[in-house]
């Protein structure tokens, strides 16, 4: 049985528009499906309110102690709970969790190196406990992750929501047959970032490296394709990134966007 792994990121949720579209596409996606949401955006501008500044050292924020605070006020009430109440409006029976709920995302405070990220949690994807996630699925409920973890020992940690997308679809592919997708605001990985048009539709681990090297890839960009490559070659069956607006499609045989192959 083939199972929906969803990430959606915060350009998509920071546009009420593009949001309510999503959501209510992704209501109609059949059978099992999870999603998994980010607010980087958001949280930064609440964050910026407060007068707590972000800092990203490539696509990933560098989280201190007031940071955490604000991310898990964003990422785990108002993001989590505001998607919530709009997929029940559009008649998807979601539930809201974080990696703490049924310990089902563990995860590492980074250990300091040339950057100190602060409470960033690493996650291994053999690590996690989906027992409960395949209970939600079964009883036919929606689960919609914030992208926050847990150390184990009483403190939540920050991790890259694609990460998190990631981990979830290699946990799970143990029992499915996973389909991952990355939605976003752009039609897929493309080669010229100031072009919309220009979507590479395969890239492999050479294509991948050869773009590196020609620096077409920078900011956001990166944690998704890592994280890209990295369930596809632990055992996630297909990993797509492609626009919001494709996600019926995407869940399909007709894909739109980038294939990791
Ligand atoms: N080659 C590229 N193709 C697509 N997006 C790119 C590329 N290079 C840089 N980007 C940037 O990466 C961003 C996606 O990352 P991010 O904003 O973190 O997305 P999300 O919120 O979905 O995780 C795009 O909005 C774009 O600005
Ligand atoms: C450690 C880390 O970088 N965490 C991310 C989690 C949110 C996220 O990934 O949001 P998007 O998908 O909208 O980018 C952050 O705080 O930005």
């Amino acid at each position: 049985m083939m199972v929906y792994v969803i990430k959606v990121g915060g350009n998509v949720i920071d546009n009420p528009v593009l949001l309510e579209q999503f959501l209510a596409d992704f209501a109609k996606v059949q059978g099992k499906k999870i999603l998994i949401h980010g607010g980087g955006k958001i949280a930064t501008r609440i964050g910026d309110k407060l007068g707590i500044t972000a800092n990203y050292v490539d696509g990933r924020r560098i989280t201190d102690a007031a940071t955490i605070d604000v991310v898990t006020m964003v990422y785990g009430g108002l993001v989590n709970k505001q998607i919530v109440a709009k997929l029940q409006a559009v008649g998807c029976n979601a539930i809201g969790l974080t990696g703490a709920d049924a310990n089902s995302i563990p995860a590492s405070k980074r250990p300091v190196k040339e950057i100190d990220y602060g409470f960033v949690g690493d996650v291994v994807a053999e690590e996690l406990n989906i027992s409960s996630v395949k209970l939600l699925l079964d009883a036919g409920l929606t689960p919609v992750f914030s992208p926050l973890t847990h150390d184990g020992k009483g403190q939540i940690l920050n991790t890259n929501a694609d990460t998190i997308a990631s981990s979830l679809a290699i946990a799970l592919s143990g029992s499915y047959a996973v389909r991952l997708i990355y939605c976003f605001e752009k039609k897929g990985v493309l080669r010229n970032a100031a072009d919309d048009d220009s979507v590479i539709n395969l890239i492999n681990r050479d294509i991948y490296q050869t773009l590196l090297a020609e620096g077409v890839l920078t900011d956001g960009i990166l944690p998704k394709l890592q994280n890209a490559f990295n369930a596809i070659e632990s055992g996630v069956k297909e990993v797509l990134i492609g626009h919001a607006d494709d996600v019926r499609k995407n869940t399909t045989d007709a894909v739109a966007g980038t294939l990791i192959c």
